[in-house]
């Protein structure tokens, strides 16, 4: 038989939807966080992939277990994702140094919110709130290297106005007419990498969701107008990085949710009133947004 030309060229294993739930308890306050973690490690197991040996490998279930132990150790002040992230991939490259020279942590923070009863907070009621995700993306090396991204994902921000889409190239496989007023509407992912950590997590992560919102939406009178998804993402971004110092680049992501005129058979006009909300197929924008000289952490 010929001689095989296959080779391992890369490997790693880790858990995937480790849900966690934790609850710390401020005399009668309590902060409850709901957190989808995944884990993955790149590790010396070349072997559990080119013989029948599983010797030295930190099975999954015991990254799953890992998990609940990490949430266990941290201390009585409620933590962001990004520090329960730090903890449990240097959890991995600390407790298996022999095998484990990288850990991969990823966590989702649920939109479990405190209830809000005639304004006032509840003490330990929370609600369910939307669709927004809080994440944070944490590697850490055996040699003592962190790299940490924030972010977020289901966002879904709308405008009814204050958006228009013209100049585009018209040939004869374009139909879509120039419009100068229109709905613009979309799910924001987006992840920052801080160079280095910032005094709190919790309020860079708000400064930054500030700074991307108020970037799409505008001022509460009269808002900002919108010639592209595209222009309004890189304002976007550029808002993150001139806001927060400890930002060096932002990744964004925009599909477009199409809101479509529709012209009502008894009226044959369009009055800027009646859309056809529709989700596929649809627009899809993304880029990287640098402070100036900083590398781009996410390649297109
Ligand atoms: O903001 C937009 N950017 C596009 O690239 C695009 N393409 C399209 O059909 N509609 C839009 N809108």
């Amino acid at each position: 038989m010929a001689q095989s030309q296959a080779q391992l060229a890369a490997h790693q294993h880790g858990k995937s939807r480790v849900r966690l739930g934790r609850v710390w308890r401020v005399g009668n306050v309590h902060h409850f966080v709901e957190f989808n973690v995944a884990t993955m490690l790149e590790s010396d197991m070349e072997h559990a992939f080119l013989t029948d040996s599983n010797r030295g490998m930190t099975a999954t279930d015991t990254q799953k277990n890992s998990v609940y132990y990490v949430a266990k150790q941290l201390g009585a002040r409620p933590c962001s994702p990004e520090e329960f992230g730090l903890a449990l991939a240097r959890h991995f490259v600390d407790s298996y140094p022999d095998t484990v020279w990288k850990a991969k942590v990823s966590v989702e923070m649920m939109p479990w919110r405190r209830l809000d009863v005639n304004g006032q907070p509840h003490d330990h009621g929370y609600v369910w709130q939307g669709s927004e995700i809080r994440t944070a993306y944490v590697t850490a090396d055996s040699k003592g290297k962190v790299e940490i991204t924030a972010g977020l994902k289901d966002l879904k921000v709308l405008k009814t106005t204050q958006s228009g889409y013209s100049g585009f190239l018209h040939d004869k496989f374009t139909t879509l007419p120039d419009v100068g007023d229109r709905i613009v509407a979309t799910s924001v992912t987006a992840n920052w990498r801080y160079s280095r950590p910032p005094a709190s997590y919790d309020a860079a992560y708000a400064t930054v969701r500030q700074a991307l919102t108020a970037a799409f939406y505008g001022p509460p009178r009269g808002g900002v107008f919108s010639p592209s998804v595209q222009f309004t993402l890189y304002q976007m971004g550029k808002a993150a990085i001139d806001r927060v110092p400890e930002v060096e680049s932002v990744f964004l992501n925009m599909p477009n949710l199409h809101f479509i005129p529709c012209v009502p058979v008894t009226t044959k006009s369009f009055d800027n009133d009646v859309y056809v909300a529709t989700s596929e197929p649809h627009g899809n924008i993304e880029a990287v947004v640098t402070r100036a000289a900083a590398a781009p952490h996410c390649r297109l």
